[in-house]
């Protein structure tokens, strides 16, 4: 289950000898992080970060080594904005030479870039973003200005204190004329002394939501003041400026000066599930330690576990981790493909790559936000110490539902997407992840068939179940669209309803994602048969969840709904003999859980007793300000006392 989990036997090795390496290494220690105030923490993680970067020179590590190394360090920091977004954002948008000069010098580190697209007012909005770069046919150049306060840069990570560069999004402006965003290689500090270069002002944005997690990373604000920058230096496969002022485009599509974000959020979908898997192995090992009432003639109480409801609550998060393994997985094959399409200048499969690649990152922060909070909550009280590990995890997961795109902002693209194929069905056969929309009139037409809850484990029916309620509700979003003069107010009257056309198509995806899985790569049966339960269970945890549309859409029947909520009970009691083995196969040590409830050895209470005393509180029985703000309380004899 180690080897299906990793995707193949090479995966799980490298990922183990790296969270091995870490844990070993006392440099990387992190169960101090929380009581650090905000520049040891900060200080902390850039040492940690020029440690890596040591190791990974001296050990000669892969690529893929320092991507694991860099994972289970487990600190966001200007390292993360450099590998993947300024370097990804060259190779994808930069020309040769741009590529040639750059890509050297930011893989040795040499330069360390950020990316600045958000602006404090407009993040979603890009072609709304308000800093310019004006082209100057005199000396050849770009005058790089934040022409207002709501232009100021706000939010890129590393850059206010580390990166020496930046691709900047501006707007071109030649001759008085705007010409669009565009993304501009423009350095930010002193190679020699890291000082701010003249015209930029650059800064903290402050403190974020949790403590000892996010605020390792230096968010930042840049302003600029008429900064010049070579001709140069704005990215030029998709358009280009010419030294005579003339602007050109290219046949590469304009979206991909989006590109880089599509890289990411394929890498968020990725990640998804191993911050998901790393609250469900905490709250599962403790549930199993954890007792609560049913003692018996003065025998053990009940392990929490052994609650239908917590295993309720539970065991879908823990089919949701492998759910979002798996489609992560699938996803950064089609990512791959799409990459080596748009070297070959083949853009095709874009529009289809944006959607998933949108939709599946709404959709798995979405859920694993909410997954990692279920967690702290099915751990009880405890779960909301420090040392239970999901507070920070938790405050460290949740903006990903806000960067790389707003949740509700990413599936409004995915209902673009599915009404355009709606609209060219007479003429354009959908394939891929839209292939379903091309066979309407059964999936309109026909009804579930299931009469027993057995009738459920068939992937048949749940892939047919799934796939009939999105095509009804993106047919009915098209025809209830139809019926507008203007599409765009259309879009905007019908979104609540779009949003959740596509949060059906994209759950579909990830349902057929999963039984595909099953069907073609898991060798032998016992792996096979033990997944096979976690696939239904997270079909019909979905299907239970979001009955209502399964029977508006008339493809279910009350009865057949209530069938699968039966089944689904059944599932539960077949996944609790393996829960353990289940979480014990994503791999998760102690040190990258840094949680005491869900240590491997189960020994909770003595550590948790002991974790307590470590607090800065318990170094004295009397602390500062006791004798200053309490003893004087009790000392003196108030008004009211005397009454
Ligand atoms: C660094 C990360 C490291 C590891 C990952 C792990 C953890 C992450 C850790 C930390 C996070 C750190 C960094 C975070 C960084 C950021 O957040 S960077 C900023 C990200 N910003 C956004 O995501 C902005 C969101 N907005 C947009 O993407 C777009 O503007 C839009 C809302 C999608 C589109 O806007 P609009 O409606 O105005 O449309 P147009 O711009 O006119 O687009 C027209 C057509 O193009 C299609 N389109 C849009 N985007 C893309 C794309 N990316 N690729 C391909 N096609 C695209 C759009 O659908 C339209 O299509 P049409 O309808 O067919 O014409
Ligand atoms: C931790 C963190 C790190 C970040 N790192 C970077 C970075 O390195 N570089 C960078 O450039 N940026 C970064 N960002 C910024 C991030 O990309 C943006 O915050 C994000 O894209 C969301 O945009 P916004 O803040 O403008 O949200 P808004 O768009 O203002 O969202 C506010 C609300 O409006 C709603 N809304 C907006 N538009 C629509 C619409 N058309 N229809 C319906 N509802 C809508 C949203 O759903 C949301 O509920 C980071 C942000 C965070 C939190």
């Amino acid at each position: 289950m180690k080897v299906a989990w990793a995707g193949s036997r090479e995966a799980f090795q490298v990922s183990d000898r790296m969270a091995k390496l870490v844990a070993n290494d006392p440099v990387f220690e992190k169960f101090s992080k929380p009581m650090l105030g905000r520049k040891e923490l900060f200080k902390n993680t850039l040492r940690k970060a020029a440690y890596a970067w040591k190791l990974i020179n001296d050990l000669r590590l892969t690529e893929e080594e320092a991507k694991w190394l860099r994972h289970y360090i487990d600190e966001p920091n200007y390292t993360d904005l450099h590998w993947e977004m300024f370097v990804p954002a060259i190779e994808g948008q930069g020309t040769k030479e741009q590529k040639k000069k750059w890509l050297p010098l930011a893989q040795t580190m040499q330069i360390i870039g950020t990316y600045a697209q958000t602006e404090l007012g407009h993040g979603s909005n890009v072609q709304g973003l308000e800093t310019t770069a004006t082209f100057d046919r005199q000396t050849d150049e770009f005058v790089m200005h934040s022409p207002t306060l709501t232009s100021s840069k706000w939010w890129p990570g590393g850059m206010a204190k580390v990166a020496t560069h930046a691709i900047v999004y501006a707007r071109l402006i030649i001759d008085g004329l705007f010409h669009g965003v565009h993304g501009f290689i423009v350095q930010l500090r002193s190679l020699e002394d890291h000082s701010p270069l003249p015209g930029l002002t650059l800064g903290d944005i402050g403190m974020k939501f949790g403590h000892g997690t996010y605020n390792t990373m230096d968010n930042g604000v840049l302003r600029f003041d008429h900064v010049r920058i070579p001709r140069n230096q704005m990215l030029m496969r998709v358009s280009q400026v010419t030294k005579e002022g003339k602007y050109a485009q290219s046949d590469v599509p304009r979206q991909l000066l989006y590109g880089t974000m599509v890289s990411v959020r394929q890498t968020i979908v990725a990640d998804a599930s191993k911050a998901l898997s790393r609250a469900v192995c905490i709250a599962t090992r403790y549930s199993v330690v954890r007792r609560q009432f049913g003692s018996r003639n003065g025998g053990p109480e009940t392990q929490v576990i052994d609650y239908k409801t917590q295993q309720s609550r539970l065991f879908p998060l823990l089919a949701s981790a492998y759910a979002f393994r798996f489609v992560g997985e699938w996803l950064k094959s089609l990512y791959i493909d799409v990459k080596q399409r748009l070297e070959a200048n083949d853009f095709s499969t874009l529009p289809e790559t944006h959607a998933c690649t949108a939709g599946l990152k709404a959709l798995t922060t979405a859920a694993t936000a909410d997954g990692i909070e279920e967690c702290r909550k099915l751990c009880g009280g405890h779960g909301y110490l420090i040392s239970s590990g999901l507070p920070e995890l938790f405050a460290f997961y949740v903006p990903a539902c806000s960067y790389e795109g707003e949740n509700v902002v990413m599936m409004l693209q995915v209902a673009r997407f599915l009404v355009k194929t709606v609209s060219n069905l007479g003429y354009k056969q959908p394939v891929g992840t839209a292939a379903y929309l091309g066979r309407v009139t059964p999936l309109l037409q026909n009804n579930c068939a299931v009469q027993t809850a057995e009738d459920w484990l068939n992937p048949d029916a749940i892939l047919e179940a799934f796939e009939a309620r999105a095509a009804r509700m993106v047919i009915g979003c098209g025809e209830r669209l139809a019926m507008f003069e203007n599409p765009e107010e259309g879009f905007a009257e019908l979104s609540i309803d779009l949003v959740e056309a596509s949060l059906a198509h994209c759950q579909l995806i990830t349902v057929s994602v999963f039984i595909q899985k099953l069907n073609h790569e898991i060798p032998g049966n016992g792996v096979k048969r033990s997944l096979e339960v976690l696939c239904y269970v997270y079909a019909l945890f979905l299907l239970h969840k979001h009955q209502g549309d399964f029977l508006a859409t008339g493809y279910l029947t009350p009865k057949q709904a209530s069938l699968a909520n039966e089944q689904l009970r059944t599932l539960y009691s077949k996944v609790r003999p393996n829960a353990i083995a289940f979480v014990d196969s994503f791999n998760h040590m102690d040190h990258y859980l840094c949680s005491v409830l869900g240590r491997y050895d189960g020994n909770v209470y003595p550590k948790l007793y002991e974790a307590a005393w470590k607090d800065p509180l318990n170094d004295s029985d009397i602390v500062d300000g006791i004798q200053q703000y309490v003893q004087p309380i009790l000392k003196q004899k108030l008004h009211y006392a005397k009454l």
